[in-house]
């Protein structure tokens, strides 16, 4: 049975573009009525609406966003994307220096020219027991992870804050930890639920390319070949010109697609990368989509398809959800991967249904049944 016990208290790990646009839509939503539900999947979400989230805590490494209040640090630089809410109200919860380890690298680092990362070095660091005491001081329910692609040990600490202190967490990126058996696992036997990995944005290229695929299975058509092609100009794409990060980047972006059929394509036949930092871009991301198939008779066709979208709103379109759906689990007792939540809402969850199966075990789960 529904259960729920407001408000939902969030911390966030990193507090830049997808951050920004999440705290942006809780004061657009919080401010407006149910009539005004344009670009929400869910106005209410186990007895949860967006206003029933509060941003308790954060933590991040720039100097220009540590010490301030998290409704001015979203607009600091490089924060660069779009402002749909201005009159974010004080949220009383100042960013705090966070864990540093492979969170941050010289790559993503620069000059003061406003599009990379400024160290705020001469700041302490916390441990794992200065971050745990914080959220439970706090009473955090939900840690969301949103620290740069290719964090792993990062990644990994927060984790580990989240297990000791018992708070739920989503993971936005791609490090593997709900779709990691023995991560899952530990979240199971600690109590504490667990989605991710690797946010699918509300119209993003995965879950187009993934839609596409399957329609081409359905209707028979053998795909032969395909390529997904991003471009964007913000931190995420800047830190993805280092390849090392791009690992299980790689990998998770390929396998949404790949899962998709029986059918799995020669690795030569696929390739779906980031793959370009364009500046002024800035938060834009455009995604060039080709695929090539045979249908009736062996006949070739094609299709191609250009997908631009302001990226950290259609991520926070899924995130806003991610962190009801959490403690939604929480509320029913339920623990580990919450597989119907993680395999909607992100690219690399332990289990890979088609999109269509994924939306009604949603509705389901969320139906509490
Ligand atoms: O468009 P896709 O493929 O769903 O990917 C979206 C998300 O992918 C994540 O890996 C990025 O860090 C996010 O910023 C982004 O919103």
């Amino acid at each position: 049975m529904l259960n729920p016990t407001r408000p939902i208290n969030v911390a966030l790990v990193g507090v830049g573009n997808c951050a920004s646009s999440l705290v942006q839509g809780i004061a657009h939503y919080s401010n407006g009525g149910a009539n005004e539900q344009i670009g929400l999947s869910h106005w209410d979400l186990g007895g949860y609406r967006p206003k029933d989230l509060r941003v308790v805590a954060a933590w991040d490494i720039d100097r220009r966003k540590v010490g301030r209040d998290v409704a001015q640090a979203i607009f600091e630089k490089p924060n660069c994307t779009a402002v749909f809410c201005d009159h974010v109200g004080e949220t009383g919860a100042v960013v705090r220096m966070g864990k540093v380890l492979d969170g941050y690298s010289d790559h993503m680092a620069g000059h003061d020219d406003g599009r990379t990362f400024l160290l705020a070095d001469g700041e302490r660091e916390p441990t794992q027991e200065d971050v745990v005491e914080v959220l439970r001081e706090t009473g955090t329910d939900v840690l969301v992870n949103y620290l740069p692609v290719g964090s792993q040990q990062a990644t990994e600490f927060y984790a580990e804050c989240a297990l000791e202190a018992k708070v739920a967490f989503v993971n936005c990126i791609p490090v593997f930890i709900g779709s990691d058996e023995g991560w899952a696992k530990r979240f199971e036997e600690a109590g504490v639920p667990v989605i991710g990995d690797d946010i699918k944005a509300q119209v993003g290229a995965t879950i187009v390319h993934r839609v596409l695929t399957d329609l081409f299975h359905k209707r028979g058509v053998k795909l032969d070949r395909t390529y997904q092609l991003n471009t964007g100009g913000n931190t995420d794409f800047l830190n993805m010109l280092n390849r090392e990060r791009l690992k299980s980047k790689k990998i998770s972006k390929t396998e949404a697609v790949q899962s998709v059929t029986e059918h799995r394509l020669d690795p030569e036949n696929i390739h779906v990368g980031p793959s370009d930092y364009v500046a002024w871009q800035n938060d834009n991301k455009v995604c060039f989509l080709r695929m090539e198939g045979q249908l009736f008779g062996g006949v070739p066709m094609n299709l191609e398809l250009r997908l631009s979208v302001e990226d950290s709103p259609n991520s926070a379109g899924v995130a806003i959800d991610m962190i009801r759906c959490a403690k939604a689990a929480k509320d029913r007792g339920l623990s580990g991967a919450i597989h119907p939540a993680s395999t909607a809402f992100c690219k690399h969850p332990m289990r890979q249904v088609p999109d269509d199966e994924a939306f009604k075990d949603l509705e389901a789960f969320i139906r509490g049944e």
